[in-house]
């Protein structure tokens, strides 16, 4: 597993006003998209391409163009649909599957409740979206089912990851393919109720209210 920390001044500035308990929901939404644009630029990093032959107005020349297949983005819902629209600014030809996902706060179990994914991922880039790596069990169930699916180059882009959540995450996926997470702040540990601290508190509340 690879672990890329965004080492940003505008991403600390913008992460901490989302820390901040008195942004609220608009501003919150709009620095996700903002954030997400920032980490989006780090992620695809590594995205295929391949030459491509184009005329200037002056000349014929070699470029680059992103290679077939198209990658894959994955929000998990809720607090990932919030990361979808900066994401796919930046990979606007990108195929969009969708993970719902809950966290049981008594079994800190993941639950999925939707799943849209293509059935055949292999040789498929894929970026998951969830901006909160806690204790790793939501990501780990959604790598499972990308891979499950033939999927082996995964890159999962996070706000916020702890280091028990990235542990979890390194020892389930091993050998079985390629990850790599993008965060912009691995903090310190997670809490009694396994809420990262310092965190942000619930992600998916504070981007739509407590339902
Ligand atoms: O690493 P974990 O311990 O599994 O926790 C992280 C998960 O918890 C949050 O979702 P939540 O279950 O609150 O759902 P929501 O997005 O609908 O709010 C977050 O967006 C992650 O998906
Ligand atoms: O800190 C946390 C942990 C899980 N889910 C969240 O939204 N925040
Ligand atoms: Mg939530």
């Amino acid at each position: 597993m690879r672990l890329h920390v965004a080492d940003h001044p505008l991403v600390a500035h913008k992460l901490t006003v989302l820390r901040d308990e008195r942004t609220a929901s608009p501003t919150f939404r709009l620095l996700v998209d903002e954030l997400v644009t920032l980490l989006a630029y780090e992620a695809t990093r590594d995205v295929r391409t391949e030459p491509t032959v184009i005329q200037t107005p002056v000349t014929q020349t070699t470029g680059t163009k992103l290679a077939d297949p198209r990658p894959l983005v994955v929000p998990i819902l809720r607090a990932g649909l919030g990361m979808l629209e900066g994401m796919t600014r930046l990979l606007p030809t990108a195929e969009v599957g969708f993970l719902g996902m809950q966290r049981d706060e008594e079994t800190l179990e993941a639950i999925t409740y939707a799943n849209r994914l293509p059935d055949d991922l292999s040789g498929r880039q894929c970026f998951l979206l969830d901006p909160m790596l806690a204790t790793g069990a939501t990501l780990v169930a959604a790598i499972d089912f990308l891979f499950d699916r033939g999927a082996r180059d995964v890159t999962a882009v996070c706000l916020l990851a702890a280091p028990e959540g990235l542990k979890v995450l390194e020892d389930a996926v091993g050998d079985r393919g390629d990850l790599t997470v993008v965060v912009a702040s691995v903090d310190e540990r997670l809490n009694e109720n396994a809420y990262i601290v310092p965190g942000l508190g619930d992600a998916g509340d504070r981007l739509y209210g407590v339902v």
